[in-house]
């Protein structure tokens, strides 16, 4: 691979995750389906409201009968949400009905509790109520066949609340894409662990794990692999089994032990440069037909490759909207290097925007400060303070 821009990557990596845009549909239960992409549109079984019903705590009438007020009508029953409804009905009678009770066939209107005196068998309506009011027509929300969802819409509490109303138990959801993670580096230990000479904690499996999770991606396995391309494959090929695909970290530059790049380039694995900093050293290979990204070790590179190359692509594949960018004014002046893509770690601040980190690709506590990505394109060598940027959140 030769050093590609950040644009050409990103166009081979979209190529390469591009069946993650198609994954097959699973049958989910309702209380499942919050924010998973829906399949197929949903049309309505039933009418919504599916009975006449009372919008009001009050008395079910005939409007003729009370367009004289007021008036003494005899109470016939009282009926509560719930209930099969009134056995009979006549004009000048009331029924007393609560909101979500039958309204009797005949009785056209419902006068609120408040616009009446009297109890028992007997109520004086004081208002004139004309026909329809406060009476809840079956089929006014939604009619039998009707479509309740499009296909594409991300569930929301609001969505899975239509479908409950109609009586629907499972949902027909896109399959969320599956991602396994593979951290690389005979320096690696697990946190708990107390650390020898020359050893670090493992942070990248961590943060790809929960960038992945946080980005609508099931994570199907996290492992870790020393510097042994026999270890690696062994891990590798587990991953495979059950994910889209799979991410590594580390392992991929000019060293002596370059774990990912020694295993994958002889399947067939890119490994080169792209102009950018940080996150240059890229690799992406097919292994059984599941696209491997390798991006460089460095807590940055990683986290920036995943936010460059990644997200974009999983958030479309989960449905979930666009990352914002924005056009900022620099509160500092900075430097970068010459053809070069640089994302440096900002603070949006109004509309300005603070470096919060150095350069460097190790500063794994500077990019924790950060909210944004400062986005310098290759072309650009300095800029004043005061200029404009584009900034991409994180
Ligand atoms: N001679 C050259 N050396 C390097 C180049 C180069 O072009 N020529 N590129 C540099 C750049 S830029 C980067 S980025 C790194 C990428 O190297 P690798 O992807 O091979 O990563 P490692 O060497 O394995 O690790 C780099 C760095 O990150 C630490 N690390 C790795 N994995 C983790 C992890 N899971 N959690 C926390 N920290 C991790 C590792 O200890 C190293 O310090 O190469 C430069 N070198
Ligand atoms: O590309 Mo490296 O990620 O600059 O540090």
């Amino acid at each position: 691979m030769t050093r590609r821009t950040v644009a050409e990557y990103r166009r081979h990596v979209a190529q390469l995750l591009s069946a993650l845009d198609s994954l097959p549909a699973e049958t989910v239960d309702l209380d499942a389906a919050l924010g998973r992409l829906l399949a197929v549109d949903v049309t309505a079984p039933m009418d919504l409201p599916q009975f006449r019903n009372s919008q009001m705590d009050g008395y079910a009438v005939d409007s003729a009968s009370i367009a004289a007020v007021p008036v003494e009508l005899p109470v016939l029953q009282t009926v509560a949400a719930g209930d099969a409804g009134p056995a009979a009905f006549a004009s000048g009678t009331a029924v007393k009905v609560m909101t979500g009770a039958p309204v009797p066939p005949g009785a056209d209107c419902v006068v609120p509790v408040e616009d009446t005196t009297g109890s028992g068998d007997r109520v004086t309506v004081e208002r004139s109520r004309s026909v329809g009011e406060f009476v809840r027509e079956p089929g006014t929300d939604v009619r039998t066949g009707e479509r309740l969802l499009r296909a594409g819409v991300l569930l929301a509490p609001r969505h899975i609340a239509v479908l409950a109303a109609v009586g629907v138990r499972t949902v027909e959801v896109r399959r969320r894409p599956r991602a396994a993670v593979i951290t690389t580096g005979a320096e690696l230990v697990a946190a708990g662990t107390a650390l020898q000479p020359g050893q670090i904690y493992d942070s990248n499996g961590i943060a790809l794990a929960t960038s992945l999770r946080a980005n609508g991606v099931d994570v199907t396995s996290v492992s870790r692999s020393s510097d042994d391309v026999a270890e690696f494959r062994e891990l590798l090929t587990a991953a495979i089994e059950d994910a889209d695909v799979v991410f590594t970290s580390g392992g991929v530059s000019m060293g002596d032990f370059e774990v990912v790049k020694d295993a994958l380039a002889p399947l067939g694995g890119e490994f080169g440069h792209v102009a950018m900093q940080p996150g240059g050293p890229q690799g992406s290979t097919v292994v059984d037909g599941v696209p491997v990204l390798s991006f460089p070790g460095n807590p940055v590179s990683t986290l920036v490759s995943f936010e460059v190359f990644a997200r974009p692509l999983l958030r479309r594949a989960a449905g979930l909207p666009d990352l914002a960018g924005y056009e900022v004014r620099l509160v500092d002046s900075l430097t970068s290097v010459p053809d070069r893509q640089q994302f440096l770690r900002g603070r949006r601040v109004g509309d300005t925007v603070e470096l919060v980190s150095g350069p460097g690709s190790h500063l794994v506590a500077g990019m924790a400060l950060a909210d944004v990505l400062i986005d310098i394109p290759a072309e650009v060598t300095a800029l004043e303070a005061g200029a404009h940027v584009q900034v991409q959140e994180l």
